[in-house]
């Protein structure tokens, strides 16, 4: 028998034992894939895998006899089951690892664990363990999510959007791996987070999985390590900058918009401060943008601290703020509560901002240092000396708020945290940097320095803590409380823009949810258990908003916002199949 013959008609190509390969090395072939699942290729397909949920008349109808052991088990069977194995991995790393691999595998059950087991897994999928799984992200992936758009594929960003085999996208989250948490830059390893936060728009705001888009962005890495790592995933340069990297973001926000239309959301996530500003400023009068690290972070902090005055005396305008950090999350929290207090108190911005000051790395802003600060810093350089730490910061200012946005770790020391307590009954700290190694303390830290009277949430959890006797429930202060339910109030509304006034109405919405239960255990957050209600109601607000604005193009307005944003929510339950 000549090749030919062998072929099975592909000229010049071979026939194995298996009849797997019918071209040689040196030839194309064309990949492809049968589109109607059914056998073998089901099973292989993570958005319609059931594993051993399919039923008796699913099996024969779908080829799957023989496939399958014969057991038929229920979706809350399986649950039991993984959730049981799960516990068994002492090591985090391991657990992110055998839930990612469950998502790659069977994503409905994927999402019915993270629904029915928020508290427990949200440390598992987002901070801290995403933290970890992005530094080692190159060794441990066996298939990536995702679309990574590197400096190769400029001028090819159009072609590389179609190569994503979902059409509908509604939400695109997007880094450039540039300042991942507090973790630094992370280079293409970054990719761990816009999959992180788009697994959570999916389980705690409802979006559905398919419309969800992770992206990043390779422009290099200046992290030297990286660069000299034989099994880094990413290009191997130094970051691209100036107009190099402007016209790849161009190119890349017009594709976007070109390919879904104007009316996805693109969530830009964990980039370095020195972008992040500028892309937001740019492209939010242009496109349905929005900075999870700027705007989500501030209206989350809002939210805790309206909620927060039913525990302290005083509006918020009574209140004195300090930051240790003055980058994307300081300064967009420190605006937005400038704004609320703008709006509450009648007075003007540039006075209300004067009730809150920020340290950076160099000190206390101030009036003397402003010709050579950044510009989101300038609206904070208020008169005074100049001073040098924080310590001297908190005895300077009094703050009735102490507020770590610095990435930098066991910077609230036992001193600072005594000082706050000094002069409030009930100092309010929040350590919003993650992962848990950056944050500024820990809770048993914030309650034993504050002898049981601080009011203490940070970025990534802590177990409650016992003092003097009593158990206190520090919260997690941390935007994904905020993202998904406003995520979905602009799409359910069809928002075309993102106003301030809709992250006012995200954080009244998030504070609305404390109940007085919450409050006696000194929570400023509701649980997490709660959250796909609270991402109804904050969509609903936002919705609202939007429609109030003249901002939303789905009309009619529906009557009841929150009854719509629930009944818009992703369910993970299996379907029957015909
Ligand atoms: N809980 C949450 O929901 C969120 C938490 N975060 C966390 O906040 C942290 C900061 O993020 P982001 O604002 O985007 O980062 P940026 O890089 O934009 O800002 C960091 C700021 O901290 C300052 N800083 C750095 N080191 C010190 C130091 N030793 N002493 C005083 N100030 C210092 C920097 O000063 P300088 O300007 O002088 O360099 C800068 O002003 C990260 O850990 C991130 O994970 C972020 C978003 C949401
Ligand atoms: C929570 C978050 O967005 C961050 O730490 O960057
Ligand atoms: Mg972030």
């Amino acid at each position: 028998m000549d090749l030919k013959e062998m072929s099975n008609g592909v000229a010049g190509g071979v026939q194995d034992a298996y009849g797997e390969d019918r071209a040689t090395e040196d030839q194309y072939v064309t990949p492809w894939t049968v589109s109607v699942s059914s056998g073998y290729t089901l099973l292989r397909d993570p958005r319609h895998n059931k594993g051993l949920a399919f039923a008796e008349k699913e099996r024969d109808a779908h080829y799957l006899r023989g496939l399958l052991p014969p057991a038929v088990l229920t979706q809350e069977l399986q649950e039991k089951k993984l959730m049981h194995n799960l516990r068994q991995y002492k090591v985090p790393l391991q657990r992110y690892m055998a839930v990612m691999e469950l998502q790659e595998r069977n994503e409905r059950l994927f999402y019915k664990l993270l629904i029915d087991n928020v508290e427990e897994l949200l440390p598992v999928v987002y901070t801290p363990t995403v933290g970890e799984a992005c530094q080692k992200y190159g060794s441990i992936f066996r298939r990536p999510q995702g679309l990574f758009i590197s400096l190769k594929e400029k001028g090819k960003i159009l072609e590389v959007l179609r190569n994503w085999p979902e059409k509908s996208i509604q939400v695109i989250v997007v880094t450039d791996g540039e300042r991942i948490l507090g973790l630094g830059d992370l280079g293409c390893q970054g990719m761990g987070i816009p999959v992180g936060k788009l697994s959570l728009y999916t389980a705690l705001g409802g979006l559905r999985p398919s419309a969800c888009l992770p992206i990043t962005i390779d422009v290099g890495t200046n992290n030297e390590q990286l660069l000299n790592d034989e099994f880094y995933i990413g290009l191997r340069q130094k970051r691209a900058t100036g107009q190099e990297y402007a016209e790849l973001l161009e190119e890349f926000m017009s594709a976007v918009k070109q390919n879904y239309g104007e009316k996805v959301l693109i969530q830009f996530e964990d980039f370095a401060n020195h972008n992040a500003f500028e892309l937001l400023e740019k492209y939010s009068k242009t496109h349905l943008v929005f900075n999870d690290d700027i705007q989500g972070t501030a209206s989350v902090v809002l939210a805790g601290l309206i909620a927060a005055l039913k525990l302290v005396d005083g509006k918020l305008a009574d209140h004195t703020f300090l930051f240790l950090g003055a980058g994307e999350a300081g300064t967009g929290i420190a605006e937005l509560i400038a704004l609320q207090m703008s709006k509450q108190t009648q007075a003007p911005l540039e006075e209300t901002r004067k009730k809150i000051w920020l340290v950076d790395s160099k000190g206390l802003i101030v009036s003397s240092r402003k010709e050579s600060l950044q510009h989101f810093k300038k609206p904070w350089a208020h008169e005074h000396e100049p001073i040098k730490t924080l310590l001297d910061a908190v005895k300077a200012i009094k703050p009735t708020v102490l507020i770590g946005s610095s990435g930098v770790g066991k910077t609230f020391t036992k001193e600072v945290v005594e000082a706050m307590t000094s002069f409030n009954e009930k100092p309010l700290i929040l350590a919003l940097s993650n992962p848990t190694s950056q944050s500024e303390c820990t809770a048993e830290e914030a309650y034993t320095w504050s002898e049981g009277r601080a009011i203490f949430a940070s970025g990534s959890p802590f177990d409650p803590v016992e003092y003097d006797g009593k158990v206190f429930l520090p919260g997690q202060a941390n935007n994904a409380y905020i993202f998904p339910g406003f995520g979905l109030g602009l799409i359910m509304s069809g928002a075309i823009r993102v106003h301030d006034d809709m992250l006012l109405a995200a954080s009244e919405a998030l504070a609305a949810q404390v109940t007085q239960e919450n409050f006696d255990k000194g929570l400023i957050y509701p649980p997490f258990s709660n959250i796909r209600k609270i991402s109804a109601n904050i969509a609903a607000k936002v919705a609202a908003k939007a429609y109030e604005l003249g901002l939303a193009s789905h009309l009619p307005q529906p009557q009841n916002l929150v009854k719509y944003a629930e009944s818009c929510m992703y369910s993970p339950l299996y379907r029957t199949y015909r």
